[in-house]
């Protein structure tokens, strides 16, 4: 399949997203919070990257601005080749709605909007028609061809995950950034949504980031990158969910011997 789907636009060797001395502050003076701090991570295409550590490490704010959503104190963060430090926000706008999907924690998705609609959302806000085909392997990889006429409150959470997954597939973006997508689910509808994670990435070619708490949730990941105190500290390959927290804890360990 990843052949007929071959994932968008960038040279093989270009990362999907790149953090390079990224460092981000919040606020000013003695009430200033160093959220990241020289953040050094590329995130490779085609690949299922999940992003772990403690609470306040800065995993979102990592996220935030890799995604251009919150502009980066100093140091470089790229989607594909572009460096969005030179972006205006108008092109900043168009980057995201063209070149990153996204799933949150809490789905997201317009209220009177059909799946369909929902799905489809980004495409008609970009004046493009849906490609038929693509839309009907996105529909099919997230199992929703019977619900498409539903209202979200219609579905179940799991479902209107599915959905949330599909929006981000649909344009085929350079990256899907994915913020506890299983944090509000059940344990069989958070796996299921993993799989269909786990599977946009091997079938359809599409690249993964996903911040998660859960080692069984990172296990469905290619790799674990580790944050502490806004720094990358450790990684993990072919993660398991035996492997995530014997890492977290040599980390965690470290830490408390500073
Ligand atoms: N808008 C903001 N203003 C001020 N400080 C912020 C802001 N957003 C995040 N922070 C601070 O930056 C640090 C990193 O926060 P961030 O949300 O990135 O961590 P996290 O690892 O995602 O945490 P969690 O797992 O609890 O969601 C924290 O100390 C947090 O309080």
């Amino acid at each position: 399949m990843s052949q007929t789907f071959p994932s968008p636009g960038l040279p093989a060797t270009e990362p999907a997203a790149r953090a390079t001395g990224l460092t981000k502050a919040y606020g000013n003076g003695s009430t200033q919070v160093t959220a990241l701090d020289e953040v050094f991570v590329e995130f490779a295409r085609s690949r299922f990257t999940a992003v772990m550590g403690p609470s306040g490490s800065g995993k979102s704010t990592l996220m935030h601005c890799l995604a251009g959503l919150v502009p980066v104190t100093s140091g470089s963060a790229r989607i594909g080749g572009i460096e969005l430090s030179l972006l205006k926000e108008r092109e900043l706008t168009q980057l995201r709605r063209d070149k990153v999907g996204f799933v949150f924690q809490g789905f997201n998705l317009l209220p009177t909007l059909t799946a369909l609609e929902n799905i489809t959302l980004p495409l008609r806000l970009a004046g493009q028609q849906p490609d038929t085909a693509w839309l009907e392997t996105v529909i099919a990889t997230v199992g929703l061809a019977g619900r498409l006429g539903h209202r979200p409150a219609e579905l179940s959470g799991g479902q209107q995950q599915r959905v949330a997954v599909a929006r981000a597939l649909i344009s085929r973006p350079e990256i899907i950034f994915a913020d506890e997508p299983t944090g509000n689910l059940d344990s069989r509808s958070g796996a299921e949504i993993l799989g269909f994670l786990r599977d946009s990435v091997r079938e359809l070619g599409q690249t993964v980031v996903m911040v998660t708490h859960d080692p069984v949730a990172a296990a469905y990941a290619d790799r674990v990158v580790f944050l502490a105190d806004g720094r990358v500290v450790d990684e993990l390959h072919e993660p398991t969910a035996d492997r995530v927290p014997d890492r977290m804890h040599r980390f965690e360990a470290q830490d408390h011997t500073r």
